[in-house]
């Protein structure tokens, strides 16, 4: 007989309906005194024997030890069951619900939840429990009392291999079921469930283990696994017909993962696409390194090459597979000493140096943050030692001395080279950084090792960008997570803005808290950064504390700059030399000191007072030794408060932000989880790094744009391998863009500029908004109206008509070195420009001139150092400046040359971002018949003189008379 069977049997017995005849082997010892006989056991299987093939269970009845025996008030329950059944008959109380029939007590293995725990529902499965307990206790009260070997007590004697012991086995558990009463409205479902024999067995056998572990606790039996009771339940278990009728009736249990919700299996297959990744990641992170340490090191020997004027340098463009542009000048100071060294804050080991003989320091482009390399060298500034890795602390204020942060602490044999020797300082490419490297290397390590671990905070994350579409499903129907958004009615209500319906949209998919991922992906303008900044005043305030990454100190520091006006509780973490003095004041080491001050102040004074007694008392060792042990306690009394000053802080901020890499500090780790982790300019960092933060959060946005920078990458095997693929660009194409948020409207350009990046980089789809479409530079009520502040788009040609170039005009490789290119007619003319549209009142704070190349950066600065009124000026390179804005953008593009080679300037999206800076006016500097040669800015420039103005010049020829001047001229068009 089947078990389906069975339930349809007893169900129609307990509603008064008689059941079939049984031939049944199975014998049903007649229960203790107490024990009800259940209505529905049929006389024949009471009446059946054949002992010699059966194997005893149980005792069965109540015992005078059992804890309260389910029989006690059998006829009482009786008398209870039957006039509910009747009842029951009369009201058709029988009848199922339509949810209780559609619950197929056979399905409860299939979803992976063998107690019912969900599908039956608490109440039918606190019933089942509660029968399951008390029959339990009987049984093992029984195995106390030593009945189980005594045939003529309550025993059970089931044939354990056949499908009779299954069925004696529910028919046993019926008395102790019906004793329990059920819970009103669900009988249907409790009679459905309690003739499923593998739900009955795994309550009971649950309840069984904890009785026994109970009386072991008590110490009524020594070991509960050695039970009687136990074995011979375990013997049940692992017979064939067991399985065979947990398997036929409920098609094998579907291990799920408890914190995910998806089978165990296909969390195998996720851990295996990790490892995968992980592999591939590990091993283009190892390539891309040994070729930063390469570059570094051939940066070193250039330096001193230079020197030697053996070999003229290389352009920087030849290593570099696409266009980065952080080419920094390489810059040395020869003959300096180590004068003292100490430990700063976050046990940083600085070491101050001074040149030999009190000398001033050379004139230096060496500034706080730029990392160096640091070596002994001979009397000729040639370096002798190898380089031990730092970066410049501070330059000193007397203009004698240096401060630098040094990776390798006292003790080590380089360090300890140094002292007494010649030792020179050069700058190098913030490349080859051991710590970063490390630091990605340890994050992939843990995705691979704890990404789907219960204990995993971004256990959802991990399974979200390594899951398939129905893993995706599979967590939404489990309530684990939701990608809709939340309804918030104030959304509109920001101080600053009012969001566009796609920022709005953006924003409240972000304060979903059951959403593990979001992509806010944007054009430039679009509001990402200010939309950013809402979001975590108002995840703030839904009780999140929130970390705030970016791939670069220059955006974190923006966004500090943005949240400074929130009120909220700001910490920016992070190496202090390389922290914009603009907000330094939320940096962790600034908040920090501030809280010590005082502490450091009475600390100062004991010190002095101790040194004192120290030289008074030099002569008595006993007496030196103490308070040379009191000193040592002070130190480390600094030590330790200063770390629980640290923790206090970061710990009470709402919002804590560093670099992507930054945020490995065990600082920012002890503080614990977050509830949000936010990575700004996601675009330009590769996935690795983004492990670093999102694995320190419950749920993480990312934002940026993959049509501006992308990260930088030396190798092209590994940048063909994938780590230039941002996280960013792989998350937005999974699940058919179901981790997307896009923004289409952009907030910050003339619609003559914005259009040129909407053909070129996507699609057409930016628009422009109302606001800002036309405005221009002569809108302002302090700017002279002129065709130049009219105008938003101005090619200026160094190309005359007819082919001919101003011999000024041509580009020159850096003798620095560095393999950048400057171009000085060029850069006359960019500044005249400037100081003609500064000149027309455009403050020059709203005005930033661009350049791909460092030397013509370089070269700029200090042209414009010459004008004091172009002092607020700002001359950048094209990368420095993502992620800002100005209302007037000059870009010198500086190539000139017979070959048409254009160099970074080719790159789409480095163009991208130095045009899409500007708000209301850009110029572009160039040559036209080398910039023709790429087929993408031969466009740009047909842009311009559509919807723009071109004008050919020449240096010298821009004064407000001759040349530009501030009257309408013919526009002459590109050759
Ligand atoms: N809803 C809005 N209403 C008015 N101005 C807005 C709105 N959204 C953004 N802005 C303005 O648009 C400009 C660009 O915003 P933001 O810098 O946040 O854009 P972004 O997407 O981060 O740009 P990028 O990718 O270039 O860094 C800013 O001046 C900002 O004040």
């Amino acid at each position: 007989m089947s078990l389906d069977l069975l339930s349809c049997r007893f169900l129609f017995s307990s509603c008064g309906v008689r059941q079939p005849p049984s031939r049944r082997r199975v014998v049903f010892l007649a229960a203790g005194p107490s024990s009800p006989p259940t209505p529905s056991t049929p006389r024949s299987l009471e009446s059946s024997s054949s002992r010699e093939r059966l194997v005893r269970a149980a005792p069965l009845g109540p015992s005078k030890q059992a804890p309260r025996p389910v029989g006690n008030n059998g006829s009482r329950t009786k008398r209870r069951r039957r006039r509910r059944t009747v009842q029951e008959e009369q009201e058709g109380g029988c009848v199922p619900s339509v949810e209780e029939a559609s619950i197929r007590v056979a399905t409860l293995y299939e979803n992976g939840d063998p107690l019912g725990r969900k599908e039956l529902g608490r109440c039918v499965v606190e019933w089942l429990k509660q029968g399951m307990q008390s029959m339990a206790s009987k049984f093992a009260s029984a195995e106390l009392q030593g009945d189980m070997a005594e045939p003529n007590t309550a025993a059970l004697t089931l044939d354990w291999g056949s499908a009779e012991g299954q069925l004696g086995f529910v028919i046993q558990a019926q008395p102790y079921l019906s004793a329990i009463p059920m819970p009103k409205g669900l009988e249907a479902l409790c009679f459905k469930a309690c003739t499923h024999y593998p739900t009955l067995f795994d309550h009971f056998q649950r309840e069984l283990r904890d009785v026994l572990i109970s009386y072991q606790n008590q110490g009524l039996i020594s070991e509960w696994r050695s039970t009687h009771t136990w074995k011979l339940l375990k013997e049940m278990a692992n017979s064939t017909h067991h399985r065979a009728a947990v398997r036929r009736t409920t098609p094998r249990t579907k291990a799920v993962h408890s914190s995910i919700g998806i089978s165990l299996k296909k969390v195998r297959l996720m851990q295996d696409r990790i490892e995968d990744f992980v592999r591939h990641m590990s091993d283009l992170l190892r390539i891309e390194r040994d070729v930063e340490l390469e570059f570094t090191q051939e940066e070193l020997n250039a330096t001193t090459m230079l020197e030697n004027n053996s070999e003229p340098p290389k352009p920087v463009e030849y290593l570099v597979s696409h266009g980065q542009a952080q080419q920094e000048q390489c810059d040395t100071i020869c003959n300096l000493n180590v004068i003292s060294s100490s430990t700063g804050l976050g046990g940083l080991h600085l070491v101050i140096f001074r040149i030999e003989g009190g000398h001033k320091l050379p004139p230096t482009t060496l500034s706080p943050g730029d990392m160096v390399c640091v070596r002994t060298c001979n009397s000729r500034g040639e370096g002798a030692t190898s380089c031990m890795q730092g970066f410049l602390y501070n330059l000193g204020e007397d203009g004698c001395s240096i401060t630098v942060a040094l990776e390798s602490r006292h003790g080590d044999p380089t360090f300890s080279r140094l002292f007494g020797k010649s030792v020179r300082i050069d700058r190098i490419q913030g490349l080859a950084d051991a710590l970063t490297y490390e630091r990605n290397l340890e994050a992939l390590m843990l995705l691979q090792r704890n990404g789907l671990q219960k204990s995993n905070a971004s256990i959802s994350v991990v399974a979200t960008l390594f899951g398939d579409s129905k893993d995706m499903m599979k967590m939404e129907q489990n309530c684990l997570t939701d990608w809709g958004e939340l309804s918030l009615p104030d959304l509109r209500l920001s101080e600053r803005y009012a969001f566009d319906a796609s920022q709005l949209r953006a924003i409240s998919l972000g304060l979903n808290k059951k959403r593990p991922v979001l992509v806010i992906q944007g054009p430039p303008g679009t509001g990402k950064t200010v939309l950013l900044a809402e979001l975590i005043v108002r995840a703030v305030r839904q009780g999140e504390n929130v970390l705030v990454t970016a791939p670069s100190n220059a955006a974190v520091d923006n966004m500090v700059e943005r949240l400074s006006s929130t009120g909220l509780n700001i910490v920016r973490v992070g190496n202090p030399a390389r922290i914009s003095p603009s907000v330094a004041s939320k940096s962790l080491a600034e908040i920090v000191n501030g809280r010590l001050g005082q502490f450091m102040k009475e600390l100062e004074r004991k010190r002095t007072n101790l040194r004192e007694d120290l030289r008074d008392c030099i002569e008595d060792d006993s007496l030196a030794a103490g308070i040379r042990q009191l000193l040592k306690q002070l130190g480390r009394d600094m030590e330790k408060k200063e770390k629980e000053t640290i923790m206090e802080v970061l710990s009470d901020a709402q919002v804590v932000l560093s670099t992507n890499t930054g945020a490995a500090d065990p600082h920012i780790r002890k503080a614990g989880c977050f509830d949000l982790v936010i990575i700004d300019e996601a675009g330009q960092a590769i996935e690795p790094s983004c492990w670093i933060p999102i694995l320190q959060g419950k749920r993480c946005i990312l934002a940026g744009d993959h049509c501006q920078l992308a990260p930088a990458i030396l190798s092209r095997k590994a940048l063909e391998g994938g780590l230039g693929k941002s996280m960013m660009e792989r998350a937005s194409s999974l699940h058919d863009g179901l981790l997307n948020s896009r923004l289409m409207v952009q907030h910050r350009m003339h619609d003559s500029i914005a259009s040129w990046a909407s053909k070129e980089m996507y699609h057409g789809l930016l628009k422009s908004s109302h606001s800002v479409s036309s405005h221009l530079l002569a809108d302002s009520p302090v700017v002279k109206a002129t065709w130049i502040t009219r105008c938003p788009l101005l090619l200026l040609d160094t190309r005359m008509p007819y082919g001919i170039l101003n011999i000024d005009c041509v580009e020159h490789l850096d003798p620095a070195g560095t393999g950048s290119f400057y171009n000085d007619g060029e850069a006359d003319i960019v500044t005249q420009h400037v100081l003609n549209l500064v000149h027309c009142g455009v403050s020059p704070s709203a005005i930033a001139v661009q350049s791909p190349y460092i030397a013509q950066v370089q070269l700029l600065r200090e042209k414009f150092e010459e004008y004091p009124g172009l002092s607020g000026v700002e001359a950048s390179t094209i990368d420095s400046f993502q992620g800002r804005e100005a209302d007037a953008v000059v870009i010198s593009m500086v190539r000139s040359n017979p070959l048409g080679a254009v160099g970074f300037m080719g790159d789409s999206r480095l163009m991208n971002v130095a045009i899409t800076r500007a708000r209301r006016h850009v110029t572009v500097v160039c040559d036209t018949s080398t910039i023709c040669h790429s087929t993408f800015l031969a466009r740009l420039l047909r842009h311009i003189r559509r919807h723009g103005q071109v004008k050919h010049v020449a240096p010298g020829s821009l004064d407000g008379v001759s040349g530009l001047g501030f009257n309408q001229t013919s526009l002459p068009s590109i050759g």
